[in-house]
């Protein structure tokens, strides 16, 4: 069996379980957040349940619409308040905070081996842990909060293996814009994407959690990297469960195995309006930008800002954009103040507000008009994603969103900063 299908095994109280087979699962925490939560109380309130299976596995975070932006938004956020009130729900991050899928991480919500179901699509994310995390709808999660159990079918597995060693200005956002451009945004329609290679090992867990963060954007149900010591090493700082490692076997079958070489992977743009319309840094730079986004659950971690401010470092942002920074929790927020990196980037003219999802799904906080066009280190890019429906997103790692701030234009991030004044 893959590491997917073990999981999905343990957790249906099975020995094995088949691509294709329906399961009944068990899960380990269920997660929504201000947009989904509503509805999905709205669903137990219908029915009539007042009680929730456990108040200590389920997570509510007012992530996207905070601080509230509108009536609407501040009327939805209540409605979880109220709602973690009467539960005794243990887990609740309110506005500041962060977004929900840097926070379960950081948090230690989720452990190697979990099974995790999340109001959210890119829940996809805690994969990286070596935890079958996956999104789905608001009716599905309050069928989990009322009885600790999903419905899923077992997703056939496909194996992404990435040999060798990545380039320099090469990160996680790189690896899976490389992928979702090949197989394209259906390539993994309700698969498990399995990562692996030299260069996965090589990564940290923050770039790691943006590579499984993006598998929905292929489609996926699911994107899993297996646990190594960088992962043990991480969750033995934080974890509030104890953990529990599967790998696949050697002879597990997959849907398919792609093989390639990290070290020829460049840094990558996503065009408008698909995270599939992947062009090389060196071949979009004649496009403009008015502004720039630092930020989101899949590149608002602390490495991201790290990444950007050795960019950003002594320089000024372009007269005619916009740079907008959001770390993407508070934890980050406060590790970003105390290694100095905020300065870095409010002296070079960067706007740096509270953790939020803003900006990234057109939300608040930096909306695009009418023919404006934004590069952001988010991980979607369809018409209207971020403003305007004329509006364009191009999607790229944090180096690359840095330079282009100061550039006024697509930029690779050599043309600002020379590798030897960041890697000394
Ligand atoms: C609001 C939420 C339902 C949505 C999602 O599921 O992904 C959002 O987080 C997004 O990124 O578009
Ligand atoms: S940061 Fe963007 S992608 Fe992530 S949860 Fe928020 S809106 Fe969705």
């Amino acid at each position: 069996m893959t590491i997917t299908e073990k999981i999905l095994a343990d957790h249906a109280g099975k020995k094995e379980v088949y691509p294709g087979e329906l399961i009944t699962a068990r899960i380990d925490l269920a997660m929504a957040n201000d947009v989904t939560a509503p509805l999905a109380i709205k669903v137990l309130e219908k029915y009539g349940i007042d009680k929730v299976f456990d108040p200590e596995r389920i997570a509510l975070v007012l992530s996207h619409f905070v601080p509230a932006k509108d009536i609407k938004s501040a009327e939805q956020a209540k409605m979880v308040r109220d709602f973690v009130k009467k539960h005794n729900i243990k887990w609740f991050f309110q506005e500041g905070e962060g977004i929900e899928h840097t926070i379960l991480p950081e948090e230690g919500l989720v452990v190697p081996g979990d099974l995790v179901v999340g109001a959210d699509s890119h829940t996809c994310t805690y994969g990286a842990l070596g935890a079958f995390a996956t999104g789905v709808g608001s009716t599905d999660i309050a069928y989990a909060f009322a009885t600790g159990e999903i419905w899923l079918k077992v997703p056939e597995s496909m194996k992404f293996i990435f040999y060798g060693r990545t380039k320099p200005w090469v990160f996680g956002k790189d690896l899976i814009l490389y992928t979702i451009g090949q197989i394209g945004v259906d390539g993994a329609l309700y698969r498990a994407m399995e990562f692996e290679g030299e260069a996965i090992r090589e990564l940290s867990i923050d770039q790691r959690l943006t590579i499984t963060n993006m598998a929905v954007e292929a489609g996926a149900k699911n994107g899993i990297i297996a646990p190594d010591e960088k992962t043990i090493e991480y969750v033995s700082q934080r974890a509030k469960r104890p953990w529990k490692i599967y790998q696949s076997d050697p002879d597990a079958h997959y849907h398919s195995v792609y093989e390639w070489d990290a070290g020829s992977i460049e840094p990558l743009v996503a065009w408008p309006y698909l995270p599939s319309n992947v062009h090389p840094v060196t071949e979009s730079t004649h496009i403009t930008i008015d502004q720039a986004f630092i930020g989101s659950c899949t590149n608002g971690r602390l490495e991201d800002l790290r990444i950007a401010a050795k960019v950003l470092k002594g320089k000024k942002v372009h007269p005619y954009v916009r740079c907008i920074v959001i770390p993407a929790s508070k934890k980050v927020y406060m590790q970003a103040l105390k290694e100095g990196l905020i300065d870095i980037f409010l002296e070079a003219g960067c706007v740096v507000s509270v953790s939020t999802c803003g900006p990234c799904l057109g939300g608040h906080m930096g909306i695009l008009a009418e023919g404006e066009r934004c590069i952001s280190t988010s991980n979607r890019n369809f018409p209207g994603r971020m403003g305007h429906p004329k509006s364009e997103a191009y999607l790229a790692n944090p180096a690359v969103v840095a330079a282009s701030a100061v550039l006024g234009r697509i930029a690779h991030p050599e043309e600002v900063v020379k590798l030897e004044e960041v890697y000394t």
